[in-house]
């Protein structure tokens, strides 16, 4: 999928997703527009239960939304039936999640490399070997996950996540399990991508000091947009943008 000029990577429009009926119901989502360009790193911020996951998993094809469309590259990830919503989800949604959810078994280069073989792709070592290169892996593509630091699995799950090429990057607390000094690092990382090979990154964290590696914070609560704006790369900004949403 090449990227269009003045199409948004991402386009969410009027999402709503209600779990449960009736008395029960609970409004996950009640009415989110947001729309990123190509380039940008945003984190999402809100307290627990303010819709986070919900919005992670429709946007990556997990979940079907109530109302409301969401758009990747153009394309509307509701009219596509099963089998192309899944290879969508392979090709141009990279998943980081908080666990790194890499395969024991398999080393660095096998893990980097296992959506380009579900896709049937040839290249698939050569590719994983270049992204671990550019996540700063190279000299361990051999080593298999217990043999890496925290950090170092992650940045093998970046590499998997950037194999495809992805429009998207989606990143769900991605420096959740990270000591301060390697989350310090992924979520470096995370703006590198975007800032300097102008990947797209929407990534979910609790923590204001990484949020502030983005360029733009989305504040979430009770399933809306609270604020939405640019980040000036001071590690003060998220935590001011908190206070003054009531949400500290
Ligand atoms: N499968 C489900 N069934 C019923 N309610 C759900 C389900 N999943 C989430 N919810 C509810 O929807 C709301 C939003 O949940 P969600 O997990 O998206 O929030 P979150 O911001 O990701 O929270 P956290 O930061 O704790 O992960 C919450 O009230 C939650 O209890």
């Amino acid at each position: 999928m090449s990227q269009q000029p003045d199409v948004p990577v991402l386009e969410l429009r009027g999402l709503r997703r209600v779990y449960g009926s009736g008395t029960t119901a609970v409004t996950a989502l009640d009415g989110v527009d947001l729309s990123l360009q190509e380039g940008e790193f945003v984190a999402v911020m809100g307290p627990s239960g303010c819709g986070k996951s919900t919005l992670l998993n429709l946007i990556g094809g997990l979940d079907a939304a109530d109302a409301g469309t969401v758009r990747l590259a153009g394309t509307e990830l509701g009219s596509l039936d099963d089998d192309r919503l899944t290879e969508l989800r392979r090709r141009e949604i990279g998943f980081v999640f908080q666990f790194f959810n890499l395969i024991p078994v398999l080393t660095a280069v096998e893990n980097a490399a296992l959506p380009l073989r579900l896709d049937g792709r040839n290249d698939a070592d050569e590719l994983a070997r270049h992204w671990l290169d550019r996540v700063g892996l190279g000299g361990r593509a051999n080593a298999r996950p217990d043999q890496l630091s925290g950090g170092q699995q992650q940045r093998v799950a970046v590499a998997r996540a950037l194999a495809t090429d992805p429009v998207l990057l989606l990143a769900d607390e991605p420096t959740g399990n990270l000591d301060s000094k390697s989350a310090a690092e992924i979520a470096g990382l995370l703006r590198q991508i975007s800032v300097e090979w102008n990947r797209t990154v929407l990534m979910v964290t609790h923590d204001p000091v990484i949020a502030s590696h983005a360029t733009r914070l989305v504040l979430m609560r009770d399933g809306r947009i609270l604020d939405d704006l640019a980040l000036d790369g001071t590690l003060q900004a998220p935590r001011l943008a908190l206070e003054r949403a009531g949400l500290l």
